[in-house]
């Protein structure tokens, strides 16, 4: 039986989804239709009556973003916001800023949905040098150098995103409080991968759609019970492929 609910949102469309480029850790904006989608997924939540006691976010205002604009739709505005680096996206390496499309054609569609959805296959890594290396940003700066990925495949994410879901998210919502995780399409998939136990050879099929909440409920020693979306069935798997067709050439 569920004794806990957990609430996840992938931020709202962002305007690099929007151009259909690698984001990874670079800090796009959310687009007009993404500020729409995360006020939708405040409204939906607000209409089914959910609330929360803190929230949890990554270092990205796409998801910050997000989460603000689904506070505001609930009057939440005075709970704790924490938020931390381990609930980046995946670190998308030299693929970061280059167009999807543009990439599956030079290398093949097939080539594209490893980069994407493989579980141990990363996509090529940053150099140093490199003027989107991430440790030259002042936010990751601060940070150990070994923080600082190159690149990440998803089991990469998993490493880093479960030492905060165990450490810090788990007890606090054992000690009874209402969790809402705004964050992205591979660390929250890095999540669900977890907790829905999903196998290595199932999890590139797993595309998680923008701005629609994720209800995970779980029994009382954590462990996954069920888990929907705030959405009809066919708006999500439409969502869904949207998502998974953005790797294909056009
Ligand atoms: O570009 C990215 O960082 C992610 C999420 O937007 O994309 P993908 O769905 O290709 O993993």
């Amino acid at each position: 039986m569920a004794k806990y609910t957990l609430v996840c949102v992938r931020h709202g469309e962002s305007e690099w989804n929007q151009k259909n480029l690698f984001c990874g850790w670079h800090d796009a904006d959310l687009s007009t239709t993404g500020v729409e989608e995360a006020k939708n997924a405040g409204k939906m939540l607000k209409e089914k009556g959910y609330q929360f006691d803190i929230a949890y976010t990554s270092l990205l205002k796409r998801a910050i973003k997000t989460l603000y604009m689904v506070q505001e739709e609930l009057d939440l505005h005075w709970i704790p916001v924490i938020r931390h680096w381990r609930l980046n996206e995946r670190h998308y390496g030299a693929l970061q800023g280059l167009n999807k499309s543009e990439t599956a054609a030079k290398y093949g569609e097939a080539q594209v949905k490893i980069w994407r959805r493989s579980y141990d296959t990363p996509p090529p890594a940053l150099e140093p040098t490199d003027p989107r290396w991430s440790a030259n940003d002042r936010r990751y700066g601060q940070f150990d150098a070994s923080v600082v990925p190159a690149c990440e495949c998803l089991k990469d994410t998993v490493a880093r995103v479960l030492p905060y879901w165990h450490d810090i998210i788990v007890p606090t919502i054992k000690s009874g409080q209402r969790v809402v995780i705004s964050a992205h399409g591979n660390s929250l998939r890095a999540l669900v991968k977890y907790l829905k136990n999903i196998p290595d050879a199932e999890i590139p099929e797993l595309n998680i759609p923008t701005g629609i909440p994720l209800v995970i409920e779980m029994d009382e020693n954590m462990k996954y019970v069920k888990d929907y979306y705030l959405a009809d069935e066919a708006e999500v798997k439409a969502a869904m492929e949207r998502v998974a067709n953005q790797g294909k050439a056009k």
